[in-house]
């Protein structure tokens, strides 16, 4: 079938006053502050995708089961670095999954020790694998105030799960009903907007101060929601939250590529198999590990915004996080389209790889 996308991608003008005219681009070697490496035999084939150009990542733990006390997430870290291939340098900022039962003072050892740079929080049934996520905020008040005395960043995975709000609305009205209040009555808790979508995600870190930041993953910086839904329906473009509107993409576009230090990179990058994908009740999830580099420099090249791109991938992240820059950089050159394979094996499963529906030009040659 035909993919029905190519009439969907909107016309490009860039703005031309801040487009730098160059074909070699070299940046700070990059972080990833929002990635799922999963465990076994696909954590094997899809670290070496990120380790290939990126330095360190926030390592989602939403596994089954959960990565939940420090001593899962000593083992979670130790299996990651066993799987790393020879020669490739790698370090997993390990983060703890919030439960209802989550012991402050693991928490806070965990971080002393510098174990884990981030408590991750998902909303009950909110996304893949969240189950044992927060039902009751009071559960976790004191979890929540003894992050806020340490200095600890909560990342958080905003949608409300209650099955009368749309779908479409979901991030919107976590940020007003769950949000705002919950960071009104933690005074000092620093939160990480993780993976915003929206307009409203958009004003609302901006509305913040240094105690705020978002990150913006690559595929939502490439698609809306048609492109999930016209000419048919695109499984591997579904992700939580799902694309939204035009106007929402171009707003998260525009922060992206603003340079301002609350936005960084994200990617989200999350496989499943194939199958599991491509089935009467596809699961949620773009993996973009492969090919997040070249996409982002086609997009802030489109958007005029080249300059403003290490400071999204390489700059603002650490300095939100109170980590140095990396010191060693990737440098990317532009030519003819770049490949990339369109599926990574697993050994037990094929994992497709996010398909940005356009040309690439920018090459790592990391
Ligand atoms: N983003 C997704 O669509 N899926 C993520 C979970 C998440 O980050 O919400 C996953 O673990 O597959
Ligand atoms: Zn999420
Ligand atoms: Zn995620």
């Amino acid at each position: 079938m035909d993919k029905g996308t190519e009439c969907l991608w909107p016309r490009v003008t860039p703005r031309a006053n801040r487009t730098i005219m160059t074909d070699m681009l070299t940046l700070r070697r990059p972080d990833d502050w929002h990635l799922h490496l999963r465990d076994g035999a696909m954590l094997k084939a899809v670290l070496p995708e990120t380790a290939r150009h990126f330095s360190r990542a926030i390592i989602m733990p939403n596994l089954v089961p959960p990565v939940v006390t420090s001593t899962d997430a000593a083992a979670y870290r130790d299996r990651i670095l066993a799987a790393l291939p020879d020669g490739m340098t790698f370090e997993p900022l390990m983060t703890l999954y919030l439960t209802e039962n989550t012991d402050p003072k693991d928490v806070a050892a965990a971080h002393a020790s510098g174990l884990i740079k981030a408590v991750k929080l998902y909303p009950a049934g909110a996304t893949t694998n969240s189950a044992s996520g927060v039902t009751n905020f009071e559960n976790v008040r004191a979890v929540l105030e003894k992050m806020a005395e340490i200095g600890l960043p909560l990342c958080v995975h905003g949608e409300v799960t209650t099955h009368d709000v749309d779908i479409f609305d979901r991030e919107a009205v976590f940020i007003d009903t769950v949000l705002d209040p919950l960071r009104k009555s933690t005074p000092g808790l620093r939160v990480v907007m993780e993976h915003i979508t929206t307009r409203q995600g958009v004003e609302y870190a901006r509305s913040g101060g240094d105690d705020l930041g978002a990150t913006i993953t690559t595929h939502h910086l490439v698609i809306n929601r048609n492109h999930i839904l016209v000419g048919g329906i695109k499984p591997h473009y579904y992700c939580l939250p799902v694309a939204k509107r035009e106007e929402h993409r171009l707003a998260l576009r525009d922060a992206a590529t603003s340079g301002e230090g609350r936005f960084f990179l994200g990617t989200d990058s999350a496989p499943h198999p194939d199958d599991a994908k491509e089935s009467a009740c596809g699961c949620a999830g773009c993996f973009t590990a492969t090919n997040t580099m070249s996409i982002l420099a086609e997009v802030f090249e489109q958007d005029g915004a080249l300059d403003k791109l290490e400071a999204f991938t390489s700059l603002n992240g650490p300095a939100f996080y109170g980590l140095p820059a990396n010191t060693d950089t990737i440098t990317l050159t532009k030519g003819d389209a770049v490949t990339y394979p369109e599926k990574i094996q697993t050994g037990e499963a094929e994992v497709t790889v996010f398909d940005p529906a356009m040309p690439l030009h920018w090459r790592v040659n990391a």
